[in-house]
């Protein structure tokens, strides 16, 4: 998938195969390995495709060591790849590093690119030297930042004595600070409160609005929700969703749920017996029936035309999946198939 624009991001069959050491664990296997060393292959990163438009902004997900690291080392130049071809802003991210790196930003939620004994501003200062930031670009940059990040008051501050939150902030625009195209984000919001997290989404949705790509990693959906539109996730190293945010909930989240209030009670067993898909339950009270369903074998319609052939219903509801199941899900490596496109109620 891509967006309208023209791809700023594109792979083509990116791999990364990692040799690691197979060794028993102890000192046996230790001296075993050193007289017969044996290794195994282990690709990190496989068969990636990728086409990434300007001003997109991608969340990318999957469990612990599923890969999204080492795909955005292959895409920064940190990494060689294995195979395959690789292009961000028109350059080989890894033969032409520099360039590269003048196009790119990079924040990890957990570490800060701030001297540690500097204030903000000299920060700020020594990376517009490094990038070669005008400084009319440079004042006009940190003015523009100022409205949604409150920059000002922190420029005076040690980074050392900031907050999270304030840390967050001024690293935002230490990443930002030399119009990269494309920004890596990695946990942007982790462990800030909700005011912070706040003025994070809001200074990232800007940027994206002014035309910056961004590819995103966060455990928190609504950073997913409030940036991004398109999400990939990865799964052992290959591409299992490419897509609209709203296009994975229908692919993964399948079950809905329908609770019912009828005016009598039921039987249960000639009900499931009509359903036979489907998990029949009793609610709080005799009058209240909870089914669930999975929508690819039965359509809500379905559901309520066999329950009113026996039951006079009074009223339901239907709960629809949330987006947050399915990026739970993912984090926590559950085994994700794609099911096949069909019935949608
Ligand atoms: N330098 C390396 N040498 C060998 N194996 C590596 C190396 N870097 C990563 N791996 C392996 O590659 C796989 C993917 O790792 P990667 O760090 O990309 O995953 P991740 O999705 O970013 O995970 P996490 O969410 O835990 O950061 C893992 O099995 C990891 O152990």
């Amino acid at each position: 998938m891509s967006s309208a624009s023209e791809p700023v991001i594109r792979a083509a069959g990116l791999t990364k195969v990692f040799r690691s050491p197979d060794k028993a664990p102890g000192l046996s296997g230790s001296l075993r390995h050193l007289v017969r060393p044996r290794h195994t292959n282990r690709a990190a990163v496989n068969s990636v495709d990728l086409t990434i438009g300007r001003g997109e902004a991608v969340a990318y997900v999957g469990a612990n060591g599923a890969g999204k690291s080492t795909t955005v080392k292959l895409l920064a130049g940190i990494l060689i790849p294995s195979s395959g071809t690789v292009r961000v802003a028109g350059v080989d991210p890894h033969r032409d590093r520099l360039v590269n790196a003048r196009q790119i930003g990079v924040l990890f939620g957990q570490r800060s690119q701030l001297w540690w004994d500097l204030t903000v501003r000299d920060s700020l200062e020594v990376l517009r030297d490094l990038y070669g930031v005008s400084r009319t670009q440079f004042t006009e940059r940190l003015d523009e930042f100022d409205e949604v990040l409150g920059l000002g008051k922190l420029l005076p501050v040690v980074a050392r004595r900031l907050s999270l939150g304030q840390r967050m902030r001024a690293d935002l625009a230490a990443t930002f600070l030399h119009g990269p195209a494309i920004v890596y984000l990695d946990e942007p919001t982790i462990g800030l409160d909700i005011a912070a997290k706040d003025s994070v989404r809001m200074f990232l949705r800007q940027r994206v609005a002014a035309g910056t790509t961004i590819l995103m990693t966060s455990h928190d959906l609504r950073d997913i929700e409030d940036v991004c539109r398109r999400l990939i996730i990865i799964d052992d190293g290959r591409i299992i969703f490419d897509g609209d945010l709203g296009r994975a909930k229908d692919a993964y989240a399948r079950q809905r749920q329908l609770s019912v209030q009828v005016d009598a009670p039921v039987d249960l067993a000639a009900l499931r017996a009509g359903l036979p898909e489907a998990q029949v339950e009793q609610g709080a009270s005799t009058r209240e029936l909870v089914v669930v369903f999975d929508r690819f074998a039965h359509r809500a319609t379905e559901v309520l035309d066999a329950l009113t052939r026996q039951v006079d219903v009074v009223d339901f509801r239907l709960q629809e999946p949330q987006i947050e199941d399915v990026v739970r899900r993912v984090y926590r490596g559950e085994l994700l198939v794609l099911p096949p496109q069909g019935v949608d109620a």
